[in-house]
């Protein structure tokens, strides 16, 4: 009979990745993937939006990525993460390795819960840590922003649960704010370990293999975690998404114009936009980020994301993801920085 700490080291390890809109979980994807040669991860994606866009900002042959986009991970597609699970463990090319990107706007709490409620599950998977990545810059926000009656904030829940916190983007704050960001990140989690970083930039070592989800923890804390069936949250109604999809060529020009200007003026109400562009006069393919006002435009040729295929339709592709969203005037908009 093995013991209890043998069996756990044969089953497969499984790393959640949450962490608010735009913080940096897709940096740190990629990173993981670039860095883990040899070693079998399979990334299971939940991206918040009606249009998805990480597909083209995900660094990696498509065979183990797998999309899960007709809902939140942490409510509707609950039983499809635990199919996909089920699946991915009979697979013949053996996975190592589990990582699971939650929205940035999940409770990570139920995505948890699966690995100790589905019998399959718990027999071929152990969660190892859950890893919450935060904004420097836009944490506090997040953390003070209020809720009606009944919702809880993503931001606090997301650190309440983490085995780690990554303080990213601290080349954004001073030295002073960052201290700030630390007192509010350990009145809300004591234990973690807060790991600064740039653009995701972590040891692997500190984050994969560690042991470090503790289910006696979060008893302490919430004692009824394995009772509540992931649908008693309440999400924040009012936080909704745009996301248009558009064939041709954009101007590159008109486009830069339009997004400075309407993230300057409504960047507070729009937490996260992002974006897969074609440009006329040239064959790249452009990743557009934006989180609140700040913005910035990358492409294939820099090494970002994956080149236009052979053959593939230049469709582009833009999310708004936040409050008081005006679709008609959005899609007017983007459609008047098509190229001539
Ligand atoms: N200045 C700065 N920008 C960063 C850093 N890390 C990531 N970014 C940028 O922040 C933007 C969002 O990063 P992502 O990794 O896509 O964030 P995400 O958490 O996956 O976003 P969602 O999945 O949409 O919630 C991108 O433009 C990144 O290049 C950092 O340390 N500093």
């Amino acid at each position: 009979m093995p013991r209890a700490d043998e069996t756990k080291a044969e089953r497969i390890p499984v790393t959640v990745i949450t962490g608010f809109l735009g913080s940096g979980k897709t940096t740190l994807i990629n990173r993981i993937l670039k860095e883990q040669h040899g070693r079998k991860i399979a990334v299971i994606e939940n991206e918040f939006g009606e249009v998805g866009v990480d597909d083209g900002i995900v660094l990696s042959s498509q065979e183990n990525i797998l999309e899960m986009n007709n809902g939140c991970i942490c409510c509707t597609v609950r039983g499809d993460l635990i199919k996909i699970l089920k699946k991915l463990h009979k697979r013949k090319n053996k996975i190592e390795h589990v990582i699971i990107e939650t929205t940035g706007l999940a409770d990570p709490a139920p995505v948890a819960q699966t690995f100790f409620v589905d019998d399959d599950v718990q027999e071929h998977y152990h969660l190892d840590a859950i890893i919450t990545i935060v904004d420097a810059k836009h944490l506090i926000q997040h953390l003070d922003d209020e809720k009606p009656e009944g919702v809880e904030n993503e931001a606090v829940e997301q650190l309440a649960f983490a085995d780690r916190v990554l303080l990213n983007k601290t080349d954004l704050v001073t030295p002073e704010e960052k201290q700030e960001v630390i007192k509010r990140i350990k009145a809300i989690n004591r234990t973690a370990d807060v790991i600064e970083t740039v653009q995701s930039n972590v040891p692997l070592e500190r984050i994969l293999d560690i042991k470090a989800f503790s289910l006696e923890r979060i008893l302490e804390d919430e004692p009824t975690f394995l009772e509540s069936d992931g649908a008693d949250h309440q999400h924040d109604s009012s936080v909704t998404s745009v996301g248009i999809e558009l064939e041709g060529d954009m101007d590159m020009r008109k486009l830069d114009n339009w997004l400075t200007i309407i993230l300057k003026e409504k960047g507070t109400d729009i937490f996260r936009s992002k974006g897969i562009l074609s440009f006329k006069g040239t064959t790249d393919k452009f990743v557009f980020q934006g989180v609140h006002m700040l913005m910035g435009f990358a492409s294939s040729g820099e090494g970002v994301g994956r080149p236009w295929q052979e053959g593939e339709k230049r469709v582009n592709r833009i999310v708004f993801i936040g409050r008081n969203l005006n679709r008609e005037e959005l899609n007017a908009s983007f459609r008047a920085c098509l190229a001539d």
